[in-house]
């Protein structure tokens, strides 16, 4: 595991360097300080826009890459999104999150309730939300939502899941905001948008502290 998070670190550089951005000294020390910092996934940002992202799935060995314009990739094969535009076929990822507040649970389990009354296909979970973008990244998935999680939880496999031809939409439909704690990834705008109409919002305090 630690060589893969070397060559993760070594690519985050090198694309970081290309793209003009200062490396803090820690991104260069040794792969413990990265273990510490940045438990799931890697991004570096310039000019606050998201340049790529780098999310290494432990588990399976795989090690998930994009760059913007410049493709996804899954140990060095390109990844493509499923395409799926019928959210009857459609395989969905979620999770219940770690809010234990019943109001919460409530709507979470009423959120999947509702898109299992479409109907939709099925409902995964898989754990977490980085790997559950690059399956619909990888096609493995044609959707994934959550609210509750964090920009450090989806702003590296937000490049991966629209650099691989898929689109990142706000939970409540609109475009993806980084800081407000919510996403939906799908391998399309259709699936996209027909998840964000049967979803109730759960309320969050945005990762920026802003008032919504
Ligand atoms: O344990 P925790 O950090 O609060 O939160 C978890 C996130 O790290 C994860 O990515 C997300 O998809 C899970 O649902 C869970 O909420
Ligand atoms: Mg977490």
């Amino acid at each position: 595991m630690a060589d893969q998070w070397r060559e993760a670190m070594e690519f985050a550089v090198q694309v970081a360097k290309e793209a003009g951005a200062v490396i803090r000294e820690a991104l260069k020390e040794d792969v413990s300080v990265m273990l510490k910092s940045s438990p799931a996934d890697l991004v570096t940002a310039t000019d606050q826009k998201v340049e790529f992202g780098v999310v290494y799935s432990c588990v399976e060995d795989k090690m998930y890459t994009g760059r913007k314009g410049k493709g996804a990739y899954c140990n060095g094969q390109k990844l493509q999104v499923s395409g799926q535009k019928d959210v009857t076929k459609s395989m969905i990822i979620t999770e219940l999150g770690s809010n234990r507040n019943p109001e919460i649970i409530k709507i979470v389990l009423s959120n999947m309730e509702r898109l299992l009354c479409i109907p939709i296909h099925g409902i995964r979970a898989v754990g977490t939300a980085a790997v559950n973008m690059c399956l619909v990244a990888s096609g493995g998935a044609d959707a994934y939502y959550e609210m509750g999680i964090h920009c450090w939880d989806m702003a590296a496999a937000a490049v991966i899941v629209t650099e691989a031809g898929g689109v990142v939409l706000d939970a409540k439909g609109g475009p993806f905001d980084l800081m407000s704690c919510r996403v939906i990834a799908a391998s399309s705008k259709e699936i996209g948008e027909r998840i964000s109409k049967e979803l109730q919002l759960i309320p969050l305090v945005r990762d920026d502290g802003k008032k919504e």
